[in-house]
């Protein structure tokens, strides 16, 4: 299987006053294109700083990471912008959608400048919300917003979706929709996604689990049958 994304002796500190926080601690992994993961660890474990790296959201302090062979560890702020735009599709715990435009309007602003977008109605259609591209956020539940985000993200056609606690302000049934539209996103379309949780449960769904604890890579466990969201619980 080709790597998309590669990362060697990546860490990444950060200085509070005199103390020094190491966040991630030489950590080495890498993600195939078209692979599901899953990234599981407890609070503070650095699970969100790494996918602020593999995101280019923030840079590492030490070591490398490339996307599809190229180097985002000292790329320019530019390209970076270029990489988020293009290549990442974020999804938040708390959804994060633009309270004053609609479920079509939070959509349309995340393709506008895309390079290669998918239809925002047949993305709407996918998430089962089209009836609801007229709402506002407002208007929506808990569950259907967050499908909103999917949809926000997916609509960008990336390579990579990722995915920070994407369940974790949903109640059970609504979170198993939202991860079945995560496996059929990554099915369909062939793209890579990568979520992390803190929930052992959703580590079962995963083509492979990274396993992180105080900043590094405990073990990798790869799944042979990787379990469809209904057949878990968490
Ligand atoms: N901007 C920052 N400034 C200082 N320390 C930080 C910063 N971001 C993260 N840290 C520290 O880095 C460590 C890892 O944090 P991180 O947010 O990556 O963990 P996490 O596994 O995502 O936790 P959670 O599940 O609670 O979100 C923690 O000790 C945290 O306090």
């Amino acid at each position: 299987m080709e790597s998309i994304l590669v990362a060697k002796n990546l860490s990444k500190t950060y200085q509070m006053g005199e103390v020094t926080v190491s966040a991630l601690r030489d950590v080495n992994f890498e993600i195939y294109d078209g692979e599901f993961v899953v990234v599981l660890g407890p609070s503070g474990s650095g699970k969100s700083t790494m996918l602020n790296m593999i995101g280019g959201m923030d840079q590492a302090s030490e070591g490398e990471i490339y996307f599809r062979g190229k180097a985002l560890h000292n790329a320019t702020d530019k390209t970076l912008t270029q990489f988020r735009r293009n290549a990442i599709g974020f999804v938040f715990q708390f959804y994060n959608l633009i309270p004053n435009l609609t479920a079509y309007e939070n959509v349309k602003l995340s393709v506008e400048l895309s390079k290669d977008p998918l239809d925002i109605e047949m993305v709407l259609n996918e998430v089962e919300l089209l009836d609801r591209s007229d709402h506002f956020p407002s208007q929506l539940s808990g569950g259907q917003q967050q499908r909103v985000a999917i949809a926000r993200a997916i609509a960008k056609n990336p390579d990579i979706l990722l995915c920070d606690e994407p369940t974790g302000a949903l109640d059970f049934s609504t979170g198993l929709s939202v991860l079945n539209l995560l496996k059929k996103f990554n099915k369909t379309y062939k793209k890579t996604v990568v979520i992390i949780t803190h929930n052992a449960g959703i580590g079962k769904i995963g083509d492979r689990v990274f396993y992180i604890k105080d900043g590094q890579i405990e073990k990798v466990v790869v799944n042979d049958k990787p379990l469809a969201p209904e057949e878990v619980t968490w």
